[in-house]
């Protein structure tokens, strides 16, 4: 089966690479033409992905509209982009298998991958790939297990034998709104635990920190008619283990810069950052408790210092478990 793949950075270069190594034929599209001519001749994304060939049946162009021909498509490009790709391009991707895969919630509408992905193209399957995998390790080969999540289940079990390879296991649910909650929250919980870590507050307070973070996903994603099995899976808990406790994870370096002081490229991708005040709307809407992701959010807009982030949180009311 044809895989395109919309979206040159990171992400969307290590899937291109790993399900052509299987042998499967990839479209990837960049939609810099300079940039797709780059890597179509040099066969490395060495921004993005340094180190990393392109198999030969890995195709880069700068046509979607010969990308968006493939059965399936792949999206990969930052949360904050993806309704205005799928507006601009809807004539070529409606009706198609469409595959969000990013982490987060688009600010301005309150909505996650599958429903931009809905709204914008009513004819599509939309589905999301998510759960942790870090670019890197998906482009070297190494063992990962992702969940894709789609609401008819039928179409959801062909994309996970498409996409899945002997080193990339894809595990199937039809919760589409636990699966696309459990990445887009990880990422709000991964800056704080780099907060933390960058202001010297030791692993102990990550620990709680992660756990109340979780505490937290679940409050608002239960909230959204999520499952609670989906949480504590590959795309909740899973990821917020990963993103939490490695320094390759952008959103923890962005915290971590956030609570040491320091600055941070501007040019990286940090989907927490915008996620982290979406989240914030979303549960004051609703009036669910997540006391992590508003000091993420403020943090985010500088409207507090990170002292004054750690001491509100510390002084609130002790409660149950
Ligand atoms: N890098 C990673 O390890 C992983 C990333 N993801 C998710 O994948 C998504 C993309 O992240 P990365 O690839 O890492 O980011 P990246 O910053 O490496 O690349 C983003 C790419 O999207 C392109 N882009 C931005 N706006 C676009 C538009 N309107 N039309 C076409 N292309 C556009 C950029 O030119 C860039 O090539 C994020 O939501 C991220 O959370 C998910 C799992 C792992
Ligand atoms: O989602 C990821 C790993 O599962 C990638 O995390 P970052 O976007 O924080 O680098």
């Amino acid at each position: 089966m044809k895989i395109g793949v919309l979206g040159a950075g990171a992400f969307g270069t290590a899937l291109a690479v790993a399900l052509a190594r299987e042998g499967q034929e990839v479209g990837l599209w960049a939609r810099d033409p300079d940039q797709a001519a780059r890597l179509q001749t040099e066969r490395r994304n060495e921004r993005r992905l340094p180190g990393v060939d392109l198999p030969e049946t890995v195709s880069v162009s700068a046509e979607i509209a010969s990308v968006a021909q493939a059965e399936i498509l792949l999206l990969a490009v930052p949360m904050q982009q993806m309704a205005g790709l799928l507006i601009q391009h809807r004539a070529a991707l409606d009706g198609r298998a469409l595959i969000g895969c990013a982490k987060g919630i688009d600010l301005a509408s309150g909505r996650g991958p599958t429903q931009i992905i809905g709204e914008a193209c009513p004819k599509a399957v939309p589905a999301i790939l998510t759960g942790p995998s870090f670019a890197a390790d998906i482009a070297r080969g190494l063992p990962t297990a992702l969940t894709l999540a789609c609401g008819d289940d039928a179409r959801g079990e062909e994309l996970q034998g498409a996409l899945s390879t002997p080193v990339l296991r894809l595990y199937r649910t039809s919760d589409t709104v636990g699966a696309e909650l459990g990445g887009a929250l990880k990422n709000v919980v991964a800056i704080a635990a780099g907060v933390v870590m960058g202001a010297g507050l030791g692993d102990s307070a990550r620990a709680a920190l992660m756990t109340r973070g979780f505490a937290e996903m679940n409050r608002l994603a239960l909230a959204l008619g999520a499952r609670a099995e989906t949480l504590s899976g590959l795309s909740g808990f899973g990821d917020l283990v990963l993103t939490c406790t490695s320094t390759q994870s952008r959103n923890f370096r962005f915290g971590h810069a956030l609570g040491k002081g320091e600055a941070f490229d501007p040019s990286t991708t940090v989907e927490g950052a915008a996620t982290a005040k979406a989240v914030s709307q979303l549960a004051k809407k609703r009036g669910i408790d997540m006391p992590i992701a508003n000091m993420v959010g403020a943090l985010v807009d500088r409207n507090i210092t990170v002292a004054e982030a750690v001491s509100t949180l510390l002084a609130r009311p002790l409660r149950k478990e």
